[in-house]
């Protein structure tokens, strides 16, 4: 590889973000690190509810109030970003490095679109049913020309008004096209999606699209810009598996192709090892292993890692081999999560030490292989194994040894009746 394909270009360091709910404090994000090398496609993994599409919305800047990124630091790596806000952001400039919750949010959002774009699983949510899809896509090739020509940007765009797209724009002038050029171009990036007759489909509307071909054309849309990272969230859960398996082949040529660097979020430990160089496996807010795809699948060491890949569901289709995780996520409200390990009341493995909060430590295997899991310190001891059963009497906040008898509130006891959330599935909202 080249020298500078493996630099990274982004990292997250502690990232804590909290929902200020009328329920009380949400701790979506609890202090997650993250480091991306420029080209590589880092996946996020773990059942619903684990706090992935919170960090993916805390990095590009898409947390909205109830919520606050509370803590920690968004480092992105781009020289000429660098160079060109230096001189207003003194303290939040290192090199090439830029701490983006040091900079002003009319700066994160000047990112948009051009050095992060993001994907979804929903392309409805992503698309205006009243306007064509061409059109929506050449109006983010718009945003990408007005960013080129903003002097702190990072590329110039030098796409000149060619004889065709004056001649396509002269052809169809009823079109609420903002150039011919951004509509040419919209129509090559249709075309690098993989829907035939682009020229056609790109004067359609989104609901004349099947779900497969609006995903691309979501795709070909966070493209628009060019952008360095592409945060794809659950991008083919909805679809059936075939088209599943094409899109996730079209992210794939596309990232060799522009040398993007991808931030893939699914629940799905097969797609994260079709696709993924590296992978973090969030449980409750955090980061609980983290590694190379081999560190994960062969050297995993946290009991939660060995759940998720028992319940790989089948790319090719059988869901039979399907076998969740027994029990259901923690609460994240801040008032009911434990001082203890958040899986230790599902966990096969679970031991007395498993009541203090483990702290991350390296694991046998890459230098990234690391656990947030006792297991990395010592074997399991059965001698030392917390009895069967314990958590069904000691895991309510009034019976857990960590709160002091004057923290104890009859009305907790009374929220903990309420049937706790779903555990696997990942049904995304
Ligand atoms: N706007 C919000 N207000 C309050 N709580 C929120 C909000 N958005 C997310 N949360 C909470 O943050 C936690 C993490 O949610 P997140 O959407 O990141 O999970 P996820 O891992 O992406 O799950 P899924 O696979 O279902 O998408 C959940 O407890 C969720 O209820
Ligand atoms: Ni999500």
């Amino acid at each position: 590889m080249l020298a500078d394909m493996t630099e990274e270009i982004l990292r997250v360091e502690g990232l804590k973000t909290r929902f200020f709910t009328d329920e009380g404090q949400v701790n979506a994000v609890d202090g997650v690190d993250i480091a991306i090398e420029r080209g590589d496609t880092y996946g996020i993994v773990g059942e619903s509810g684990s706090g992935k599409s919170v960090t993916a919305r805390s990095i590009i800047d898409l947390i909205e109030s109830p919520g606050e990124i509370t803590d920690g630091r968004i480092l992105y790596r781009n020289q000429e970003f660098a160079d060109g806000i230096r001189d207003d952001n003194p303290d939040a400039v290192d090199g090439a490095w830029v701490d983006l919750r040091g900079v002003s949010s009319s700066v994160r959002r000047s990112l948009r679109g051009s050095n992060f774009s993001m994907i979804f699983q929903d392309p409805q949510s992503s698309f205006n049913p009243t306007i064509t899809v061409g059109e929506q896509i050449a109006e983010a090739v718009e945003v990408q020309r007005r960013a080129s020509a903003n002097p702190r940007s990072t590329r110039a765009r030098s796409k000149e008004y060619t004889l065709t797209s004056l001649a396509l724009g002269t052809i169809l002038p009823s079109k609420r096209y903002v150039t011919p050029a951004s509509r040419e171009r919209a129509i090559e990036l249709l075309e690098l999606v993989g829907i035939p007759d682009p020229v056609e489909r790109a004067d359609e509307y989104p609901h004349e699209y099947s779900g497969g071909m609006l995903q691309r054309a979501m795709i070909a849309q966070a493209l628009a810009g060019e952008p360095d990272v592409l945060v794809a969230d659950e991008p083919t859960t909805a679809l059936d598996v075939t088209i599943q398996a094409q899109i996730l082949d079209l992210l794939d040529d596309l990232q060799e192709e522009l040398g993007m660097t991808i931030l893939l979020i699914t629940h799905n430990l097969g797609v994260v090892a079709r696709m993924c160089d590296r992978v973090g496996v969030m449980y409750a807010g955090e980061i609980v292993e983290r590694g190379t795809l081999e560190d994960v699948f062969d050297d995993h060491v946290h009991p939660y890692t060995r759940g998720l890949l028992g319940s790989v569901p089948d790319l090719e289709g059988a869901s039979d081999r399907l076998q969740p995780i027994p029990g259901n996520v923690p609460s994240l409200l801040d008032h009911e999560m434990n001082r203890r390990c958040h899986f230790a009341d599902r966990c096969p493995k679970a031991m007395e030490a498993c009541l203090e909060h483990p702290s991350e430590h390296s694991a046998r295997g890459s230098d990234h292989h690391a656990a947030r899991c006792v297991l990395t310190r010592t074997e399991y001891d059965e001698a030392r194994a917390l009895a069967d059963g314990y958590f069904d009497e000691a895991d309510r906040p009034a019976g857990d040894k960590h709160v002091g008898p004057d923290e104890r509130d009859e009305t907790l006891d009374e929220d903990r009746q309420h049937p706790p959330a779903e555990t696997t599935g990942g049904e995304h909202q």
